[in-house]
């Protein structure tokens, strides 16, 4: 029989150590230590204005100043621009969406392919199936879809580049229940293909708890509780998370 100690620790996908950030005079995060597995899904809770934001532009180079060190699949990230993160597999829809509004969903998802090129392409019928109203809306402009369907182009197109973590910040803030749903399921199907992990944002307490593996959640710039996602209980919400 195999001990405990002789299982082979699962080398994680990204680790922040010691993380800390400003904007100019505010100090924004006082020391986050987060690891993301592979293949793992982590929900990042917290009230309004505590930092979560902030620690996904941290990951992704966004940050103006930052200290501490953050290493994705062994190797530290820290002093690379956001877009060799990008390339080296973190993929980032930001709150709102960021899609282009006067381009065409499908000039959307080309912009895209011409950063990832033919792997991008043929991932186009995975995002097709993952949300079907992307396709059924490839002639309109970006600008006129719902509020939701924009949501789904955006992890559409972030899915094009291949990532290996992608990163949603709020993905169902003002979204109509049914796409959170779709969304919900996507965010399953993706883990099921493995390859991926997604850290997620997320204010909807009930989708963080359903989507995500393990949680973290801040409070004024740091990690005040941890652990896996069952156990999110009542109480941890009341304590941690209520307004
Ligand atoms: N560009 C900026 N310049 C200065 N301060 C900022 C800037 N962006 C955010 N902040 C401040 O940093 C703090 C953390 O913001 P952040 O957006 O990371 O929090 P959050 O937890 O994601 O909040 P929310 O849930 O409201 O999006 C807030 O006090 C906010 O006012």
């Amino acid at each position: 029989m195999i001990s405990e100690s002789e299982t082979p620790a699962v080398t994680p996908l990204l680790t922040v150590e010691g993380l800390k950030a400003s904007y100019d005079e505010s100090i924004i995060l006082r020391g986050i230590d987060m690891v993301v597995k592979p293949n793992s899904v982590v929900a990042l809770l917290g009230r309004n204005g505590v930092g979560k934001t902030s620690l996904l532009r941290s990951i992704m180079g966004l940050m103006p100043k930052t200290e501490g060190d953050i290493t994705f699949e062994g190797q530290s990230i820290r002093s690379l621009r956001s877009d060799q993160r990008a390339r080296m597999g973190l993929g980032y829809v930001p709150q709102g969406r960021d899609i282009f509004p006067n381009l065409t969903v499908q000039e959307n998802l080309e912009v895209s392919i011409s950063i990832s090129g033919k792997a991008g392409r043929e991932r186009l019928d995975e995002v097709y199936e993952l949300f079907p109203v992307v396709k059924e809306m490839l002639g309109r402009k970006g600008g006129v879809l719902s509020g939701g369907q924009q949501q789904q182009l955006a992890i559409g197109r972030a899915i094009l580049t291949n990532p290996k973590l992608l990163i949603l910040d709020e993905p169902t803030e003002g979204i109509q229940p049914s796409i959170i749903d779709q969304i919900e399921d996507a965010i399953h199907l993706l883990k099921k293909r493995g390859n991926l992990s997604i850290i997620l944002v997320e204010q909807y307490l009930d989708f963080a708890k359903a989507a995500s593996d393990e949680f973290y959640i801040l409070d004024r710039g740091n990690v005040v509780l941890s652990g896996e996602s069952e156990e999110l209980t009542a109480d941890v919400i009341g304590k941690y998370l209520t307004v």
